[in-house]
Order: structure tokens, then sequence, then C-alpha cells
């Protein structure tokens, strides 16, 4: 959600109105003063929403977000768009998003996405949602984004696989051309429940994109349901893309009942895990893939409001970011649906600081060390981390 940090000052008693609106970036201080000094002297009473400071803190940290689902992404905003576009529909905003405090199960969560793939099934509602989202991204202050989604068909409206590919692509280059500040990357996705030849077809696909994109595909996202199909079916997919230079992003263990296919898969090995709640032996893994995620090396992208609200961990304090963070293991703060979700990466970032106990600089060296992670190339990682110091 874009927030402004403006305030409206009512002078009381006093024959002048006068109303200020600041937007993010001003001088605070000064904001923070004249407030002060409005209070103690009586002299207002007032409406205001205002930032604090750790919000700007977080907000301007400049970050990499690695782990997004497109569909999981759309704000409030543009859902109400989407439900302008399609009124017959009679989709409603609880229907598409997980408010603060609520919960519910991983398979209500999907649920969630089933509608939200209702609203969003014609090329431009695609282009539409992907320049919101990664627009939304920028002005939270990510300046590197992997953006991933799975290619769909749509008989109804004549899309295709290879065209909704096209098209998110075409809403990153547009975001370019416009100069939107953020350098954007898309993961082709594999949804687990769709079986052994969808999950070849996709590769191929991601294959050839890989090479025509101008770097803009740079791997493959293993994701879906983790309760529907088995990661066997879908090894020699994943080999092929390895083998042909796609860069691998799992969803691993993201329920307890996955080691025997987390220990399967981390043989390729993955080059990133996203989640793998159940693999630290704190939480239930085994010493075996315990060994293979620490001996590669394998980062893990950890998505603290998505876990919490999904039920897969109880809470904040119990999030496995703490076994994976206090062993010096590459752990990289993402949103995973921050549509869905209701939130974004400054707040994720604000919510592992406050809860785990990270001073400002170790928060600053988290979202600094993110850069190691990304799949786009050396010359890429050595830029943003130039930028960075
Ligand atoms: C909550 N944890 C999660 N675990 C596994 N897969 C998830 C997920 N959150 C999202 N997805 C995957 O992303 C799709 C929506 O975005 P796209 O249509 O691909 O852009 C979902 O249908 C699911 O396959
Ligand atoms: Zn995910």
């Amino acid at each position: 959600m874009h927030r402004r940090c403006c305030f409206f000052v009512a002078l009381c008693g006093a024959t002048q109105k006068s109303a200020l609106k600041t937007e993010a970036g001003c001088d605070r201080r000064f904001e923070n003063s004249l407030l002060r000094d409005l209070l103690t002297q009586n002299l207002i009473c007032f409406d205001f929403m205002m930032d604090t400071e750790a919000d700007v803190f977080y907000r301007e940290l400049p970050k990499v977000e690695l782990h997004a689902h497109l569909n999981g992404s759309v704000s409030f905003e543009t859902i109400e768009k989407l439900i302008g576009r399609k009124p017959h529909l009679n989709i409603e905003h609880g229907m598409t998003a997980i408010g603060k405090g609520q919960r519910r199960t991983l398979d209500e969560c999907f649920q969630v996405f089933k509608v939200i793939h209702q609203l969003v099934d014609t090329e431009e509602d695609i282009l539409m949602v992907a320049t919101d989202v990664i627009k939304e991204f920028a002005a939270d202050g990510v300046k590197y984004l992997e953006l991933r989604s799975t290619p769909r068909e749509e008989k109804s409206t004549g899309l295709t696989k290879k065209r909704y590919i096209e098209t998110v692509i075409k809403a990153i280059q547009q975001c370019k051309n416009e100069g939107v500040d953020i350098d954007v990357r898309f993961l082709v996705a594999i949804d687990r429940r769709n079986g052994t030849e969808v999950a070849v077809e996709t590769v191929k696909l991601a294959k050839e994109f890989m090479r025509s994109s101008d770097g803009l595909v740079v791997g493959i996202d293993l994701s879906g349901d983790p309760t529907v199909g088995h990661g066997k079916d879908l090894l020699p997919a994943l080999q092929m893309a390895k083998n042909c230079g796609l860069k691998l992003s799992l969803h691993l263990s993201e329920i307890q009942s996955q080691l025997e296919e987390s220990d399967l898969l981390l043989d390729l090995p993955p080059d990133r895990i996203g989640h793998g709640t159940f693999l630290h032996p704190e939480m239930g893994g085994s010493p075996s893939v315990f060994d293979k995620v620490v001996k590669n090396n394998i980062p893990l992208e950890l998505c603290l409001t998505s876990n919490v609200k999904g039920q897969t961990v109880p809470s904040y304090s119990k999030h496995h970011f703490k076994y994976w963070y206090q062993l010096g293991h590459p752990s990289v703060i993402c949103t995973d649906d921050k549509g869905v979700f209701c939130t974004d990466l400054s707040q994720e970032y604000q919510l592992a600081a406050s809860t785990f106990g990270l001073s400002r600089e170790a928060v600053w060296e988290l979202s600094q060390q993110a850069i190691d992670c990304i799949f786009a190339p050396d010359a890429v990682k050595a830029a943003a981390q130039t930028e960075v110091d």
C-alpha cells in the first residue's frame, strides 16, 4: 500500500485554519518539531496519518525482492480495477486478500489464488497487473525484483502460455522505458499440480525466452499447493532446466510431510529454496536435508507474514528465520504474495527486525546480502553492490 506521509492540522480557537500536507522524503525533523510545538502549546487538535521514522527507514532501505508471485502480489487498488472490469463475477475484496490479524489454512490460501485467476484472465489484465505490481515494488524501495508467475492458458480469451510470458515481459519493458527505478527479472513458474508434461513444456518455453528476452527470463520456480503432486515427477524437467542454464528456485518443505521430496530435489541442487520451513533440525528437518542445504550454501527465501497467515508457522517468533540467521546461512526476506497477505517488503523487514531484535545495521546488512543471491549475471550483482556501498 502506498502510505503517504500527510497530516492535517486544524488550529482550534484560532481564526485561521491551516492545513499542512507533506510527501514522504520531506524534512521529518521539521514536521516533528512543528507538531510538538503546536501540541505542547495546546494550540491544536488534529486528525493525522503519519509515517513513523522507522517506516521511512524501512521504505527507503534499498531492497531486493526474490520471492514474489505475480498474481499473489496484486494490490487492493488493482483488484478494485479488475472488479470494475468484471462486475459479473461478483467478486469482493474479502475474497482476494487475508487482512490484518486474520489466518487461513494453506488450502484456503490456494482458493484465494483461484479467485484472483478468475479476475486476471486476459492479456490486458496481465499487462495491467504486472505493471502495477512492478511500480508498487519500486515505490516500496525495491531496487531489484525477481517476479515469478505460472503461464496459464485461457481458452475463453484465447490466451496461450507463450503469450502469457510475452505479456509479463512487455510489462517489464514498459516499466523500464518509463524509467521506473527498478531492475526486474522473470522466473517462469511450474505449478506442481500440473505434472510432468506441463513441467517439461514450461521449461522449454522458459529456455526459448531465456535466449530471446535480453536476459529478462533467468530461471524457473517450482510452486503450487504443496499437498498436491510429487517432486519426483518433476525432477526430469527441473534437471533439463538446470542443464540449459536456467536458475532454479524451488518451494521446498513448506509443509512438514515433504521431507523425502526435499531430500530428492536437493540433489539437483536448486540455486535457491522457497520457504524451506521444515528443513532445519529445530523444525523437524533430517540431518540429510540440513546437510545438503548447508554444504551447498543454498539461500533461503523467507516470507514471515505468508507463513504465519497461512498457518504453516504458529507465530512470528517461532519463524525459522531465527535458526538460519543465527547460523549465518544466506537468508533473504521476501513477501511471497504481498497482495493476498496484505504486506510489503518494508513491512517484512520491519517485522523481522522487531521480532528478532535486529539493529538497523544488521537490517542494512541483511538487505545488502540479498544481492549475492540474485539470479541476474555477476555484472548486475557487482553494479548493485557498488550502488549500495
Ligand atoms: C502461500 N505459499 C505458496 N506456496 C506455493 N505456491 C504458491 C504460494 N503462494 C503463491 N503460490 C503460487 O503462485 C500462484 C499465484 O501466482 P501466479 O498465478 O503464478 O502469478 C499460485 O497459484 C501458486 O501456484
Ligand atoms: Zn511462494
